[in-house]
């Protein structure tokens, strides 16, 4: 699904205005229709609802709801805040159309007239949306904190108020909603994980924008989808045998995180792999070869950590290096020496990157077909600082495309930068997956993906959904809590089947 900026939305909206046609009117009516239907389905309607609106669209919105939902003898308050100026043509037409149903209108314009908010109460927050241009201030921050800091239920309309589209809202005042309810598409505010805590649950709702606008319309981003992934996930053929589905190689582990390498194995083998050879120090081939009877080890010079490469690289089809390997000098070395001789498909992960924020130089030797998967504080090591979620993503994207590799920005709705410019948001995974190991699983997978064929993008889409597919079936039967890294591996199966049946 495409994620389209402020300007985007507006320009849709004013195509479906011209070529559906439509009046602008009867689309603020559809949206106000999407919303009171949902709010009827969740049973929002049996609470008073007040709603706090702003004087543009947004506001519009918000009225028209008022009107809807007093048709169907839901209770409801209005609050207008009020600026002085004229409201936008939709907005005024609105408020002519709520005086039929209704006088509990109340025109808000200093803190004393704000109201007490309950427990129970609902609050509909249709004060500003898309049209948000500069941070909020004054009398309208106080409204926001005040509605926020209360116990009501909190409802945004398109975007909680004071949340910018395209870019941070981080050091400013910010409506705190339980849900969102945006229209037809993402927008990139409501996928950031710093805005995860003022959005609440995003819901989008139809609104029958034109279609053909969407199909024209290039996004720099896009959430994955099912589509997407149906399109890259190959199924098995019936004659096929191990040498069909690559040899891969892992380098992983040292003494005391023997436990990364077992994780990354693990998945790596659950991912579909032929072959797996583990590199490890020799500290680790006893537990590795009990833990992983189905990988080959070939150990290492060196007893604790890593210090060379395995002989005869030419035999693997992809590579992964990282999962706990610690910050030698020896295992630098060794990186440096396996990105010198190996061109193959290749995963960087956890200490890997590490070494190439410490050892600058080697970034010089990535090559084309290396997935690099930091999470923020190791893209943070690597690139340096971003002051906020927006400029970290774009950041990646830039990244991506000077070192020409493709980077998974591990975190709430998964980041991919590809070195073509393209970008997707993850649309699986959950808070559960916020535990030790679980980057080694992503490790295993991606190099397994790569060793069946899957070029660099389509591995890094397929197995970041994966990943966060079989985290969600872990969630729903053990808890976000309880869940653990090996748990991922261990419900991988139960993902893979589920592509395999949405794929027939
Ligand atoms: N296709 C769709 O998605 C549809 C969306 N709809 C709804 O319309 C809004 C967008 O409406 P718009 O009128 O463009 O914008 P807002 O209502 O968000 O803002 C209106 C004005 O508010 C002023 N503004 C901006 N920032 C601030 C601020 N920090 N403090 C106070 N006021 C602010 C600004 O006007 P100024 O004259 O004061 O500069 C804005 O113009 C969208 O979000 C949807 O809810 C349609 O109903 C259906 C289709
Ligand atoms: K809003």
């Amino acid at each position: 699904m495409k994620i389209f900026t402020a300007g985007q939305i507006r320009n849709w909206d004013a195509y479906t205005i011209a070529n559906e046609p439509i009046t602008s009117l009867q689309l603020m009516e559809r949206a106000a229709t999407a919303c009171t239907n949902w709010l009827l389905e969740q049973r929002f309607t049996q609470q008073h609802i007040h709603i706090f609106c702003g004087k543009g669209n947004n506001g519009g919105d918000g009225l028209a709801i008022a009107r809807l939902l007093l048709i169907q003898a839901v209770p409801v308050t209005v609050y207008i805040f009020e600026t002085g100026k004229k409201g936008s043509n939709d907005f005024q037409r609105n408020l002519e159309l709520l005086h039929n149903h209704t006088t509990d209108i109340h025109f808000l314009q200093s803190t004393d007239a704000f109201p007490t908010l309950q427990q129970n109460d609902v609050v509909i927050d249709a004060l500003l949306g898309t049209g948000l241009d500069r941070p909020l201030e004054g009398l309208l921050a106080d409204l926001v904190q005040h509605i926020s800091n209360s116990p009501a239920t909190v409802i945004a309309i398109d975007l909680p108020t004071g949340m910018f589209t395209d870019k941070s809202c981080k050091e400013a005042v910010c409506m705190r909603a339980d849900h969102t309810l945006s229209f037809e598409v993402y927008k990139q505010c409501l996928l950031v994980a710093e805005n995860a805590e003022y959005c609440g649950n995003v819901h989008l709702l139809a609104i029958g924008l034109h279609p053909a606008y969407y199909e024209t319309t290039l996004a720099a981003q896009q959430l994955m989808d099912a589509a997407i992934i149906r399109s890259i996930y190959k199924k098995r053929k019936a004659a096929a045998h191990k040498g069909n589905f690559g040899h891969a190689l892992l380098l992983a582990g040292s003494y005391g995180k023997t436990g990364a390498a077992i994780l990354s194995a693990k998945a790596c083998l659950r991912s579909g792999v032929g072959l797996l050879t583990m590199h490890t120090p020799t500290c680790g081939i006893i537990p590795l070869q009990t833990a992983v009877p189905e990988a080959m080890v070939e150990t290492d010079a060196n007893e604790k950590y890593l210090s060379n490469t395995p002989a005869d690289l030419l035999r693997y089809a992809a590579i992964g290096i990282g999962p706990g390997i610690d910050l030698h000098e020896e295992t630098a070395n060794a990186l440096m020496l396996l990105l010198q001789q190996a061109h193959q498909p290749m995963v960087l992960d956890a200490d890997a990157l590490n070494l190439l924020s410490i050892k600058k130089e080697l970034s010089a030797l990535l090559h084309t077909d290396c997935i690099l998967t930091p999470h923020p504080k190791e893209f943070e090591r690597l690139f340096g600082k971003t002051a906020n979620d927006f400029e970290r993503i774009e950041k990646a994207q830039e990244k991506a495309t000077e070192l020409n590799c493709v980077i998974v920005v591990k975190g709430h709705h998964t980041f991919i930068a590809c070195p073509d410019g393209t970008a997707w948001f993850n649309s699986t995974g959950n808070a559960g997956m916020a535990t030790a190991g679980s980057g080694d699983v992503l490790t295993g997978i991606l190099t397994g993906l790569l060793a069946q064929g899957y070029n660099t993008t389509e591995a890094a889409i397929l197995g970041v959904y994966l990943h966060g597919l079989a985290g969600d079936f872990a969630a729903a039967e053990l808890s976000q809590e309880a869940m653990t890294a090996g748990d991922l591996t261990r419900y991988l199966g139960k993902a893979f089947l589920q592509l395999s049946l949405t794929n027939r």
